[in-house]
């Protein structure tokens, strides 16, 4: 795939930096016909084979492609792909409201309402991606992004489509990137992954807005990955004493060390915890969050 040659700086004013990571970085651009604003994600992109620096071109034309395949609300919109000599920029969709980690930080943790509104998003995106044979592979707060501060009810948008994969039929797939804290045991034990993989990192995601707690956290990567094999976590009393047993069976239902046996984003969205079957589920889930934390 050949993106535009031409300069991105002709069709866009460069602004402020936005965010960084393993990729590069990511900066405000304005379209300079409309005055629109977007993300532009500048990505090295490796001269040679054999360097170290920058992206090989492959995963670029990857991220471009899984990004144009997933069209979707709660997921990042591409608009553009510029490339120049050593690097590929993205134009992406603008979604200012900063990451969820942030937001989590601030709050330290959040009402079950509130979990419950952007876990509904971060399902209705993932199971669309999932249902186009799509995995993520990175999901963590940092990669979940709010579509703006200041409203009551801000959208949620996935972001970094870097470690994504698309499962062609009978395909096997092991990698071992990821982020220690959020990625599942078949990740650690180089079994092949599935769309599950992404499942065992939204009950660990769930675990943090709820506490505040990372739930296999330990003070080396070593030990998160071997606190992640052996399956050491637990609901601290003094974190959880007001959390509905719903919210607990929901993380218990995706902290499944067998993949086949997670739940999937769609049985995800009819578990009681997230679509309550009775009133009286839903009295016992409010009763929780009125008498929560801060
Ligand atoms: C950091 C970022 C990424 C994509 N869109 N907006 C902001």
């Amino acid at each position: 795939a050949v993106f535009k040659p031409e300069n991105v700086e002709d069709f866009y004013e460069i602004m402020e930096v936005l965010g960084s990571g393993h990729f590069g970085q990511v900066r405000r651009a304005c379209e300079r016909t409309s005055g629109t604003c977007w993300a532009a994600k500048f990505m090295k992109v490796r001269k040679s084979a054999c360097s170290r620096l920058g992206m090989d071109r492959s995963s670029v034309e990857r991220e471009v492609e899984i990004l144009q395949a997933v069209q979707h609300q709660n997921i990042v919109t591409l608009k553009d792909v510029f490339e120049s000599r050593a690097e590929v920029v993205l134009i992406l969709e603008l979604v200012s409201g900063g990451e969820l980690f942030d937001f989590i930080a601030e709050k330290e943790n959040l009402l079950e309402t509130e979990a419950i509104e952007f876990m509904k998003q971060i399902l209705a995106g993932l199971g669309f991606m999932h249902s186009k044979n799509i995995a993520h592979f990175d999901l963590k707060p940092e990669n979940i992004m709010l579509s703006d501060k200041v409203s009551s009810h801000p959208n949620i948008k996935l972001i970094d489509f870097g470690l994504a994969h698309f499962f062609n039929p009978g395909e096997e797939y092991r990698s071992t990137s990821g982020t220690p804290q959020y990625i599942a045991p078949e990740v650690i034990n180089c079994e092949p992954l599935s769309t599950a993989a992404d499942m065992w990192s939204i009950g660990v995601i769930t675990y943090i807005l709820l506490s505040g707690l990372s739930p296999f956290q330990g003070d080396s990567n070593e030990e998160t990955l071997r606190n992640i094999i052996a399956m050491t976590y637990d609901f601290d009393e003094r974190y959880f004493s007001t959390t509905s047993s719903m919210a607990k069976d929901f993380i218990q239902k995706l902290l499944v060390k067998n993949h086949n046996d997670r739940m999937t984003a769609e049985e995800c969205l009819l578990h009681p915890w997230i679509k309550p079957l009775t009133r009286k589920q839903a009295a016992n889930r409010n009763r929780s969050s009125i008498n929560m934390k801060t």
